[in-house]
């Protein structure tokens, strides 16, 4: 064989590798280092059992998940919300599918935006488990309305339970972390907490800042190397958040379930959450396409990511008015399945 010819073939095979990788890129539904994680990465099953783990809006959605992936890792649970009944439910499901014992899940009534009641139910998981590993702050709350639309009061509720709700807990739980110098704290953010999009102005804003401060707090922990501040920034996923998001008026919300056919599974984006967790990954994006392709286009080429979020964002509003959802139909052949 020539050496031209070998020249040939190995350009070819080079070509080749390059595009399974570029194939392997926009299929993927997580950022690199999340995707490298659960690839070649620490597995949960090792890394999270006998962890004592308090998880905030376990009553639906996300956190719920969270419950059942977690009861099957031989954790100790504490599961708050509001609902005692929801979270009885939850607990339920938890002993009969998981691994846990009654003694292993605590039942632990919060309302984030009550802050007075923060440092009484801290005191009351250290006196029942005597630590916590990792407190996954997930409680939130939407929004779906123009900003001009929007009564200050949502502005308001959004900052006080998304944000200052969050910010408070935490502040609540570090002492007992950096006594330790050990621990994970773990926020459910958003994509929306990186990018921006129509409809969400609120909502955004306190997940702009929700990411802002945990950036800033685990700078200022550098020299705690055993405690984790982890950002898990999701895209749409399949939950009750539409429904639950507040509209114009801080007492109305959207109130129906529409069609979530189109978003990611709710096990695939707890199983993701746990692979960070586990690996101790400082901020991951969770998400299908197009969405993770618009976050990366956000952070290299910020006027290119406006001309596309202008174009989607238009189709967003239509979507909301006509009481769909409001992510329903820009790419539907870019979703990917993995369930
Ligand atoms: N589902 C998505 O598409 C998506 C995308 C990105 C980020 N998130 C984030 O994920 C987190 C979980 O949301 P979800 O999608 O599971 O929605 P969800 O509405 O199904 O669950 C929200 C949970 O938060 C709880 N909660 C609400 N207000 C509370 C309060 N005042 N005090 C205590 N608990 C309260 C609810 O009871 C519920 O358990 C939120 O922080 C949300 O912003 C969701």
């Amino acid at each position: 064989m020539s050496w031209e010819l070998l020249l040939w073939l190995l350009a070819l095979c080079a070509l080749v590798a390059l595009v399974v990788q570029l194939l392997r890129f926009l299929r993927a539904d997580g950022d690199l280092t999340l995707m490298w994680a659960e690839w070649q990465g620490r597995r949960p099953e090792w890394e999270l059992t006998d962890m004592v783990i308090w998880v905030t809006g376990a009553s639906s959605g996300i956190g719920e998940e969270l419950a059942y992936q977690l009861s099957k890792l031989g954790v100790s649970l504490v599961l708050s919300a509001r609902r005692v009944q929801e979270l009885e439910r939850v607990k339920r499901r938890c002993l009969e599918n998981g691994n846990l014992k009654e003694k292993d899940i605590l039942i632990l009534p919060l309302d984030l935006t009550d802050r007075s009641s923060h440092e009484a139910a801290t005191k009351v998981v250290l006196q029942e488990f005597g630590k916590i590993d990792i407190l996954v702050n997930n409680a939130g709350r939407s929004q779906r309305s123009l900003g001009v639309d929007t009564s200050l009061d949502v502005f308001k509720e959004l900052i006080e339970l998304n944000y200052l709700g969050t910010v408070s807990l935490t502040l609540c739980v570090l002492p007992h972390m950096i006594e330790r110098k050990q621990g994970k704290i773990v926020t459910v953010n958003s994509l929306l907490g990186i990018i921006s999009a129509p409809l969400s102005t609120g909502y955004c804003a306190s997940k702009h800042a929700l990411r802002g401060f945990f950036n800033c707090l685990r700078a200022e922990l550098a020299t705690y190397p055993g405690i984790v501040v982890s950002n898990i920034c999701p895209g749409p996923v399949q939950s009750n958040i539409v429904k639950n998001s507040l509209i114009g008026d801080v007492q109305k919300t959207v109130g129906v379930d529409t069609d979530q056919s189109h978003k990611m599974a709710t096990s695939r984006c707890v199983r993701l959450m746990l692979i960070s967790m586990a690996n101790d990954l400082k901020e991951v994006w969770i998400a299908d396409q197009p969405f993770l392709l618009i976050t990366y286009l956000w952070q290299y080429m910020p006027t290119w990511a406006w001309w596309l979020t202008n174009k989607l964002g238009k189709k967003r509003i239509e979507n909301f008015k006509n009481g769909l959802d409001a992510d329903i139909s820009y790419f539907k052949a870019w979703k990917t399945k993995h369930d």
